[in-house]
């Protein structure tokens, strides 16, 4: 049943020295032809002028209220001003940079959780930046469990992708702290989130959750390494006492070819490089970065600032665009799944196989 009013969704600015704007603008210029759900941006909306000019994207850009987005969206881009201007030139953050992302995050979220927002679509920002300028979360993904709720829940980053789905259960830590955050507890919330989230949000029913071991061969029966068979094995015992499907753990080098891959709906392993390489090596450009576990659908794309091609037009928009899609799905599901009693005829979101 189609809702009274249709919130567009929330694109934050992202990092204004990076390629988020350049793909917001070509997203947006390919509105029509892309059927693009309707979205706005948060952010400095001068920045935005300046780079389309400098792109040459003939960009009409509308300042509006959240609640106009949708009206507006065939005909301007619609831009909700957040937070200090932006002044950095593209490739090179400034001071303003920290601040000016961080606002139009603030700014979507506080949107999305008015309902004024269908979703929040985050383009990338720069840790670094965000660090310098006294930023206290390791990513979007930790600070928007942090804004979701007191206590924040745990959250979940799952990169989707219609190839392959992978979920690091560690996420922006270094390497050499691995292996003594990987514990059973870790491993079994993180599962529960993934078999809830994509049931729940993806429809995908009794989902295949494929543990990725941490140590070569995934430990050779404990002669490699001892967390395979001390952490991640009894994590996926446990798991399956719940009713839940999950296997292995599997060696991580043999997880990810073809034939593999039909055997799970995600993979979940120990470390963020070693699912998030398979997954930006297979589908770079169709990816899309989604948080489980949060009260709100959150996408992303997959890459980063990419400030060496900033400004140039080099960028393409198409992971941004799935992100774009994808958050619109979602958010199309959990408004029918609220307004039916009976769910059982809903269709599943995406099966790993389907057209993009
Ligand atoms: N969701 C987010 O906010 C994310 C932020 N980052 C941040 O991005 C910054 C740069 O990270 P990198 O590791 O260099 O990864 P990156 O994804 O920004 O760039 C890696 C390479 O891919 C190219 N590339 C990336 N996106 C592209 C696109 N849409 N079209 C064409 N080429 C593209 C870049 O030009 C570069 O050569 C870091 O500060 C990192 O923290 C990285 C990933 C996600
Ligand atoms: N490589 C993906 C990534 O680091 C994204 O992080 P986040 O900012 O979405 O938490």
């Amino acid at each position: 049943m189609p809702r009274a009013f249709e919130p567009a969704l929330a694109l934050s600015l992202g990092e204004p020295a990076g390629i988020g704007p350049d793909i917001a603008l070509m997203a947006w210029e390919r509105r029509a032809e892309l059927d693009l759900p309707p979205f706005f941006i948060t952010g400095d909306p001068v920045l935005l002028r300046a780079r389309a000019n400098r792109l040459g994207i003939a960009s009409l850009i509308r300042e509006c209220d959240p609640e106009d987005a949708t009206a507006l969206f065939a005909e301007a881009l619609p831009v909700v001003p957040a937070g200090p201007r932006a002044t950095a030139q593209p490739g090179v953050p400034d001071a303003s940079s920290g601040p000016a992302a961080k606002a139009a995050i603030d700014m979507a979220i506080r949107f999305v959780q008015s309902g004024q927002a269908s979703a929040i679509v985050t383009n990338p920002i720069s840790k670094a930046v965000l660090y310098d300028a006294g930023f206290q979360y390791p990513g979007h993904t930790e600070y928007l469990a942090h804004l979701a709720g007191t206590p924040p829940p745990r959250p979940v980053m799952m990169i989707w992708s219609t190839e392959l789905a992978v979920i690091p259960a560690t996420i922006h830590v270094p390497l050499s702290d691995v292996a003594h955050l990987l514990t059973r507890e870790l491993l079994i919330e993180t599962g529960r989130i993934a078999a809830r989230d994509l049931e729940r949000r993806f429809g995908i029913t009794r989902p295949r959750l494929g543990f990725c071991g941490l140590n070569p061969h995934a430990g050779e029966q404990g002669t490699i390494g001892c967390e395979d068979e001390d952490v991640t094995r009894p994590a996926v015992e446990a798991l399956h006492r719940e009713g839940i499907d999950a296997r292995g753990p599997f060696p991580a080098d043999t997880m990810f070819h073809a034939a593999a891959r039909k055997n799970y709906d995600v993979v979940i392993g120990a470390y963020h490089d070693q699912v998030l390489t398979p997954v930006k090596t297979l589908a770079f450009d169709r990816a899309v970065n989604v948080t489980l576990g949060l009260p709100f659908i959150r996408t992303s794309p997959d890459h980063g600032t990419a400030f060496d091609i900033a400004g140039t037009g080099r960028a393409n928009p198409a992971s941004l665009v799935e992100a774009l899609r994808l958050a619109r799905r979602l958010s199309d599901r959990d408004g029918e799944e609220s307004a039916k009693a009976d769910k059982s005829d809903t269709a599943p979101l995406l099966a790993h196989g389907d057209p993009a």
